[in-house]
């Protein structure tokens, strides 16, 4: 047939396949009409319908029953709307484009070839018979992405199936037309994804579906593996593939997982705006989402001063001067470690025995229970029990000793004076309640000593409730001077000891201030939970973490535990490691930095983000960079100008930034290297140019020109990346900033410098860029 038969041919299938779409859509639509209705009638009902006598015990029940059946019909028929309500949407998209793969597939034994179309959803025929679509992640549907042409297999939940695939061919089909179509070789063509990469960028991210790679394949469909690692390089679609593979897993599991039952660690708030279209999308809702500081953030609470991992990336940039600089570093690097972590089990076995520390329980300014008296309590039970369980009987005895205490208090003088001064509000309470209880005990109000009574009573139990309210939050715990203390004894390995004090003094002092540093956040929390009771979440069958190589063995060792039902999907760049880099401290996704034996590794190493300018320029900044692959898009060579001062560079910025935006560039970020740069910069631009200054909280990822930290731009792209000062990036210790800085481009590159020369340039071959020199 000729292509241009094939072609018509084609086009009349999706013809036919959008009118069956509409049909089913109007019949939906009706349906939607009717059950609407139906709701609409029974809320108006609902209390004709429903049986209510109060007059028996036996009548009660009756109502009670009655209530309820008709509330779960109510629900019943508004959940069967809002199902209904998500399949009209998922009909709408596919209406526009039904789908955009076919293969043609002739299974082993079998005559004839089947065909099968694959979309962002499946679409049965009336009868609901035959697959008129398949949805992408469809076991057979695996066969696009995984196959060429000729011998090829796909697996289902029973069997192997091995045919011949006779034809693999992709469409490109917007509002019900095909834009164009392929029968391709080898893998998904790269015609196709020229096409989608040459685009702007959009300030969310896009599913993947239609183009998805082989090796990317593998990490989306990936079942058996409890903990999976993806190493990917920059652009190498690492949360592209994440978000594939939620959608994935949700279909997949669809019976046992929700999308409730994920969980997302992104690295910046941004980032969360950035990725949340991709699910909605593909037809399903988005999975639980937060960055590792915010959780750290929810369970530190006002304890301390908590520093944020931004702030300490500033601190780190800025303030080498810092007389605490050395102590600093080592201490970072020293509590990233699973040796930090293994102190902190020994020392929590020794406090076992001896040394927790305790607050004094007060109450009107006096202690109830001090200090000593609950050490000795805690140190008196049996020594067999764990921590968290003698803390729990020590709550509980606790709680009966408070009680004891309310009735005694009340005879106290106070009482009696305060009921004086008892508002209106806590008056009528009591009156109340006083109410309530002479139906059971048939006192009356006009006795002037219980009504006494009862005000005392009331009035105690209210002013000892924050006390309560303390001991079931456990404050009576000194964790601060017990987390403090353990600095205050060297450890026993030799090695450690000069470095100890050094990080000793640095932490001891900064506690004092009630304030912690971000390297200390998890260790805290991690002996907290060996104190109180592990906080473990029960309700996450799957966490993924982008962005996995900011977070150090500690960190993820402390996560797995709060995790312990979850498979783990880890993402992430070591030449993106921006945060270790200054410090030198190891981070999880570190060669052997985890001793887990139910690990796979998956690497990908092609990059589809930069044009192959970028990646030729880029990959030389860092080691091992010519194991990066390119993708063959082609566009103009980065430009580094060199400028000799800060007003040259002003001046230089703004004229660039004037280009890119008539160039037609929707996203452009002047990315700078810590956030005074930032302000800096962002002062410089013209105002008229509607610049936007992105700051740690800032939320939403949006159109338009951005100056922004380079560790903030993380994970996001942009057309046109103009990096404000190459020459501030000073040392090796930067380079990954910097690689990260740069990697951010889509299409064109500009480096600008306010001195010579640019130290991580040294060694670039000049043949990969265009030098200006003014
Ligand atoms: N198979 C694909 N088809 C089409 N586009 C793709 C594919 N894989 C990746 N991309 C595109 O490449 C760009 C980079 O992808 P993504 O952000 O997922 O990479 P990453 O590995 O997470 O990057 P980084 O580590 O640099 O943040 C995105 O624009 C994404 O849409």
């Amino acid at each position: 047939m000729s292509n241009e038969k094939e072609l018509q041919m084609e086009q009349n299938r999706v013809d036919w396949i959008t009118s069956e779409i509409s049909k089913k859509a109007q019949h939906l639509e009706k349906h939607a009409g009717k059950i609407g209705t139906e709701a609409l009638d029974i809320r108006k009902t609902f209390w004709e319908d429903v049986t209510v006598n109060f007059d028996e015990p036996d009548d009660l029940a009756e109502t009670y029953t009655s209530i309820k059946q008709q509330a779960e019909l109510l629900s019943e028929r508004e959940r069967s709307h809002s199902q209904i309500d998500k399949q009209l949407k998922t009909l709408g998209r596919l209406k526009n484009s039904p789908y955009f793969g076919r293969i043609d597939f002739t299974e082993e034994g079998e005559a004839a070839s089947e065909t099968i179309y694959i979309g962002i959803a499946s679409f049965m025929d009336e009868k609901d018979e035959e697959f008129l679509i398949y949805d992408w992640r469809a076991p057979i549907s695996s066969l696009y992405y995984d196959f060429a042409p000729g011998p090829a297999q796909y697996e289902t939940s029973l069997e192997k199936v091995t045919g011949v695939m006779d034809l693999k061919r992709q469409f490109v089909i917007r509002e019900a037309t095909i834009k164009s179509m392929f029968d391709t070789g080898v893998t998904i063509g790269d015609e196709m994804l020229q096409e989608v990469l040459g685009n702007n960028a959009d300030t969310q991210m896009k599913s993947i579906v239609a183009t998805i790679q082989k090796e990317q394949n593998q990490i989306i469909r990936n079942e058996q593996s409890k903990l999976l690692i993806v190493k990917g390089v920059a652009g190498s679609g690492k949360t592209s593939a994440a978000m594939q593979r939620i959608a994935y897993l949700l279909y997949r599991y669809r019976n046992i997982i929700k999308s409730e039952n994920i969980m997302l660690f992104s690295p910046n708030p941004m980032f969360n705006s950035y990725v949340a279209t991709v699910l909605p999308e593909l037809g399903e809702e988005n999975m639980q989402q937060a960055t590792f500081q915010e959780y750290l953030h929810s369970r530190i609470g006002k304890r301390f001063d908590l520093e944020d991992i931004f702030s300490q990336m500033e601190y780190l940039l800025a303030k080498r001067e810092d007389p605490d600089y050395p102590a600093r570093i080592k201490s970072i690097r020293y509590k990233s470690g699973l040796d930090f972590k293994e102190l902190i089990d020994s020392y929590a076995k020794r406090l076992s025995v001896e040394g927790l520390i305790f607050k004094d329980i007060k109450f009107r300014k006096r202690i109830l229970f001090s200090k000593e008296v609950l050490h000795d309590y805690f140190y008196s039970l049996d020594r067999s029990y764990s921590i968290p369980n003698r803390i729990q009987i020590m709550k509980d005895w606790l709680r009966k000793e408070l009680k004891r205490k309310v009735k005694q208090e009340q005879k106290a003088e106070w009482v009696e004076e305060e009921i004086q001064f008892l508002d209106k509000d806590e008056y009528l309470d009591a009156f109340k309640e006083l109410q309530d209880k002479k139906e059971f005990t048939e006192n009356s109000f006009d006795d002037f000593d219980r009504e006494k009574k009862v005000l005392s009573r009331m009035l105690v139990t209210k002013r000892f409730k924050p006390v309560f309210n303390a001991v079931k939050g456990l404050k009576f715990i000194d964790l601060n001077a017990i987390y403090m203390q353990l600095f205050l004894v060297p450890p026993q390995e030799p090695q450690l000891h000069d470095t100890w004090t050094d990080i000793s003094q640095l932490t001891v002092r900064v506690i004092q201030e009630r304030k912690l540093f971000y390297e200390d956040a998890t260790p805290f929390l991690y002996l907290q939970d060996l104190i109180e009771g592990r906080k473990s979440s029960t309700g996450i069958r799957h966490v993924f973490i982008d962005e996995a190589q900011d977070y150090t063995p500690f960190q993820f060792a402390f996560i797995r535990q709060l995790f312990p039902y979850s498979r783990m999907t880890l993402l992430g760049d070591l030449n993106q490691a921006v945060y270790s880099g200054p410090t030198g401290s190891e981070t999880v996704l570190a060669e052997d930095a985890l001793g887990f034996q139910d690990k796979e590794t998956i690497l990908l190493s092609r990059t589809y983000r930069s044009t192959r300018q970028i990646v030729e320029f880029t990959r030389q900044l860092i080691q091992g960079g010519d194991r990066i692959e390119p993708f063959n898009r082609n566009g103009d060579r980065p430009v580094v100008s060199i400028l000799g001062n800060q007003d040259s560079l002003s001046i230089a910025i703004n004229k660039a930034v004037k280009e890119l935006k008539l160039a037609g560039h929707k996203t452009i970020a002047v990315i700078c290297r810590t956030e005074a740069e930032s302000r800096q910069a962002f002062e410089s631009i013209e105002p008229g140019l509607d610049a936007r200054l992105i700051q740690k909280g800032t939320i939403a990822y949006e159109k338009g020109i951005s100056i922004i930290p380079a560790y903030l731009a993380k994970g996001i792209e942009f057309d046109a990346v103009i990096i404000y000062d190459a020459s501030a990036y000073g040392d090796e210790g930067e380079r990954k900033l910097f690689y990260t800085a740069c990697t951010r481009a889509m299409h064109e590159l500009y480096l600008f410098a306010s001195q010579s020369p640019v130290p991580l340039l040294e060694g670039a071959d000049n043949s990969t860029y265009i030098l200006n020199r003014e």
